[in-house]
């Protein structure tokens, strides 16, 4: 199964629908809906009740969506809420993960662990926490395809997004290359979405907004049209 172009993909304004708000007893049907709709970035948030609290997926769920996803030249955008993600990242992206993201809070060893991850063939990412400066990320700029503004505390899907975050992802994009994504993840919907892309986010991760709803074809709809993306 070929690849698709993940650099491509993540050089526009995408809403990422996250999983984690999904019925899990029909996963593979509600991938399919958002991509019908137009989604082409599918995030899969990685919990291991460590860094914390909750215990998500793992690598065999990236697997089981790969064929679908890869096949509708879509990617799978995988956020690893996990402590030491450098000793996973290999497995992930043998399972068809596109996209890896690593928190920097998560590894003493972020350059070693980015380079872990663009070595398994897969784009390089970095997340931060609300309560971590933006700069720390510019020890590792020349490394990142991606960088990832978290704008709620990590963990949990249906929180208020914190508006601090858009300052800061307006340091984040001034601080990193231009051909580096500026991803925006946590509270992101029909309301926030637009000062997000404002602000220098082009990839719009929103899972409540979009799987917590009725019609979660028509929710992206709406969230990608309040970005930009359509
Ligand atoms: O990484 C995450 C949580 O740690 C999720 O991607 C994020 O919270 C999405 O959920 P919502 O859009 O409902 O806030
Ligand atoms: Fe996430």
């Amino acid at each position: 199964m070929s690849r698709p172009n993940a650099s491509e993909l993540l050089s526009a304004i995408r809403i990422a629908p996250s999983i984690l708000s999904a019925d899990f007893a029909r996963l593979g049907a509600q991938v399919s809906e958002v991509i019908a709709a137009g989604a082409r970035v599918i995030h899969v948030d990685v919990m291991d009740g460590h860094f914390v609290p909750p215990i998500t997926m793992g690598p065999i769920v990236v697997s089981a969506l790969a064929d679908e996803v890869h096949a509708a030249g879509a990617l799978l955008d995988v956020h690893l809420m996990i402590e030491r993600p450098e000793r996973q990242v290999a497995e992930f992206a043998k399972a068809g993960a596109d996209s890896i993201t690593v928190h920097a809070e998560a590894t003493p060893h972020l350059n070693y662990a980015l380079g872990a991850i663009k070595e398994a063939g897969a784009n390089a990412a970095a997340a931060v926490n609300p309560g971590t400066p933006a700069s720390v990320l510019g020890e590792v700029g020349d490394l990142l395809d991606m960088a990832l503004c978290m704008s709620v505390n990590p963990g949990w899907g249906g929180q208020p997004f914190l508006s601090s975050s858009l300052d800061k992802l307006a340091r984040l994009r001034a601080l990193l290359p231009a051909s580096a994504a500026i991803e925006v993840d946590g509270g992101v919907d029909v309301r926030t979405a637009g000062a997000c892309a404002r602000h220098g986010a082009n990839v719009l991760v929103a899972g409540s907004a979009i799987f917590g709803q009725a019609d979660p074809a028509a929710a992206y709809a709406a969230i990608a049209q309040a970005a930009g993306a359509v």
